[in-house]
C-alpha cells in the first residue's frame, strides 16, 4: 500500500522511501506540438520507475524535463521537496542526477577506464590552477576518483576491457560502459534513456540484471524510459504509461498490464 509520506515495501521486500522528484502538471510544447500534456507523477527514493509508451508518446521529452534539459511551459518540477529552477546540465549533475543516452554518448577513441573517469568530473574539486600549486592534493583526489571508477568497473564486470578503446566494443558493452560512466558520478538519481534499445535478448537480460544490481547494491533511485513494454515489467516497481503526450496509466506493472487504455495504446487502438 502506498503511503504518500512514508513510501512502501515492494513485493520483494525492498523499502521505498519518500518522494525524491515530483512532476506536477507538466506541459511541454514544441511550437504547435504538445509533446507532454498536463502530466503529474512522482519518483520515490530507492525506486525503479519506468516511463513507457509507443513511438512519439513523449517519453524522451519527459526524460529531458526530468534531467532539466527542457523547461516545461507549464507545471513545476520539484526535486527533494523544492521547486527546481532552470539549471545548466552541470548544475543538474551537481545535484546528484546522472543519465545515459539512447544514442550512446561516449568518447570513442578513449579507453573504457578513461571514459568512466569522465563520470568523476563533477566530483573533482581541484581545478587546473589548483593542480599546479597543490600537486599532492590533486594526486590524492585523482587516486580517490580512480578507486571509485575501478570499483564500478569491477561491479559491472568490465575489468577485461578497461584498457580497450570504446570504438572497438560491441554495442551491448558500450551501453554497459555508459552505465558505468553515469554510476561513476555516484548519482542519487540515475536516468536511463532506453537502456535496452537495439540489444539482443542476452544483452537485454544482462542489462536488466545490472540495473537491478545497481539499485540493490548502491540504493540508487532509477528512472528509465523504454519503448518495449515487456522488458520493463520485470524490472520496475512502478510504471507511468504515456500515449500522444498524455498519461494513460500509472501503477505497478500488474496494474498497468491490466489497464484497458494501455492495452489499446499498445495495440494501436485510438482513444480520444
Ligand atoms: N525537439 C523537438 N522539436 C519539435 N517536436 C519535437 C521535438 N522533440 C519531440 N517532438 C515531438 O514531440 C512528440 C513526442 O516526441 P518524443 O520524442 O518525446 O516521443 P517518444 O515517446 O520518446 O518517441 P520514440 O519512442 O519514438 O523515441 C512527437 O510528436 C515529436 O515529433
Amino acid at each position: 500500500m502506498l503511503d504518500q509520506a512514508e513510501g512502501y515495501i515492494t513485493a520483494d521486500g525492498r523499502k521505498i522511501g519518500a518522494v525524491v522528484m515530483e512532476m506536477k502538471n507538466i506541459t511541454l510544447r514544441f511550437g504547435g506540438v504538445e509533446a507532454i500534456k498536463d502530466i503529474s507523477f512522482d519518483i520515490r527514493e530507492g525506486e525503479i520507475r519506468a516511463i513507457i509508451g509507443p513511438n512519439g508518446a513523449g517519453k524522451s521529452s519527459m526524460l529531458n524535463v526530468i534531467s532539466g534539459f527542457y523547461i516545461p511551459q507549464e507545471g513545476q518540477v520539484y526535486y527533494k521537496g523544492a521547486p527546481r529552477p532552470p539549471m545548466k546540465p552541470f548544475e543538474v549533475a551537481r545535484q546528484g542526477i546522472a543519465r545515459t543516452f539512447q544514442n550512446i554518448a561516449l568518447f570513442e577513441g578513449m579507453t573504457v577506464l578513461d571514459n568512466v573517469m569522465t563520470g568523476r568530473l563533477t566530483h573533482m574539486k581541484t581545478g587546473l590552477f589548483g593542480q599546479a600549486i597543490w600537486k599532492g592534493k590533486a594526486e590524492a583526489e585523482e587516486t580517490a576518483n580512480r578507486e571509485v571508477a575501478e570499483k564500478i568497473i569491477d561491479f559491472l564486470e568490465i575489468q577485461a576491457i578497461r584498457k580497450t578503446p570504446v570504438a572497438r566494443l560491441p554495442y551491448g558493452l558500450k551501453k554497459r560502459v555508459e552505465l558505468a560512466r553515469a554510476l561513476a558520478a555516484e548519482p542519487s538519481l540515475l536516468l536511463l534513456d532506453e537502456p535496452m534499445a537495439g540489444m539482443n535478448v542476452e544483452e537485454k537480460e544482462d542489462m536488466s540484471r545490472f540495473i537491478l544490481d545497481v539499485n540493490d547494491e548502491f540504493g540508487t533511485t532509477i528512472a528509465l524510459i523504454e519503448h518495449d513494454m515487456g522488458v520493463v515489467m520485470d524490472l520496475s516497481d512502478r510504471v507511468v504509461v504515456m500515449d500522444y503526450g498524455k498519461k494513460i496509466g500509472d501503477g505497478t506493472p500488474d496494474e498497468v498490464r491490466n489497464n484497458q487504455d494501455v492495452i489499446d495504446a499498445y495495440l494501436g487502438v485510438s482513444h480520444d
